[in-house]
C-alpha cells in the first residue's frame, strides 16, 4: 500500500457517526441501508450524531429509528476514521451489543437482516469493513484508519486491542 497522504497526527473528523452490531447465536443484525451514506450497502445500523449527543446517545436512537429496537447496554469496541474524497471525514464510533428490546423492523431507512458470522456479504459492504470488522465480532477492540477515493478504499491501518484503544480519540 501506498504511503498516506493524510496527516493522522492532526486529522479531526468533520462529521461524527456511529455504528452497532448486535450479536447473537453466532448471528448478527445486519441492515440494508436504504438512503443515507452508502445506501444500497450492507452495514450496521447507524448515523450521524446529533449536536449534543453522545455517540452512545445516538447509537441507541439510530437503532430506533432504523429497525425499532432498543440495543441494552451497548459497548464501545472501535473507532473508524474515514478521510473521504468527496464528503466530509467521516469519524465513526462502533459498538456491539448481545441483548436488545423490541423486535427488528424494516423502516423507511434500513431493512434487517440477520446474517450467520461466516456468512457476512463483504461484497456488498464497505471495502474497509472486512479489515475490523471479522477481529471485532472475536472480541478485539480496535482503531481503523483509511483514505478513500469515493468508494474505494486506498489506504488502510488498523491497531488492535490496547494500541487502538490508546489512539481514540473519544474514550
Ligand atoms: C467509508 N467506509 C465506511 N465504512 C463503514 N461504514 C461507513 C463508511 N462510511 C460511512 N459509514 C457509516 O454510514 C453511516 C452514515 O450515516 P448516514 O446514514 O448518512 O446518517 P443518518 O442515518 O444520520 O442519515 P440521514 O442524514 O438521516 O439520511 C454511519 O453509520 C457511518 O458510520
Amino acid at each position: 500500500m501506498e504511503d498516506c497522504s493524510v496527516d493522522w497526527s492532526v486529522w479531526q473528523g468533520e462529521m461524527p457517526a456511529t455504528l452497532m452490531f448486535i450479536v447473537r447465536d453466532g448471528e448478527v443484525l445486519l441492515i440494508e441501508k436504504l438512503r443515507g451514506i452508502g445506501m444500497g450497502k450492507i452495514n450496521g445500523p447507524g448515523g450521524k450524531i446529533d449536536p449534543g449527543e453522545t455517540p452512545l446517545e445516538c447509537v441507541i436512537r439510530e437503532c430506533q429509528e432504523e429497525l425499532h429496537i432498543t440495543p441494552i447496554k451497548p459497548v464501545k469496541m472501535g473507532e473508524l476514521w474515514f478521510a473521504m474524497s468527496d464528503i466530509p471525514d467521516i469519524h465513526c464510533h462502533v459498538f456491539t451489543a448481545t441483548e436488545f428490546e423490541g423486535t427488528p423492523t424494516a423502516t423507511e431507512e434500513a431493512v434487517p437482516i440477520w446474517t450467520k458470522i461466516e456468512d457476512i456479504p463483504w461484497d456488498k459492504m464497505w471495502e474497509d469493513d472486512a479489515h475490523w470488522l471479522p477481529q471485532m465480532l472475536e472480541g478485539q477492540k480496535f482503531l481503523g484508519r483509511f483514505l478513500f477515493e469515493g468508494e474505494r478504499m486506498q489506504w488502510r491501518d488498523v491497531q488492535l486491542e490496547d494500541a487502538g484503544v490508546s489512539g481514540w480519540l473519544i474514550s
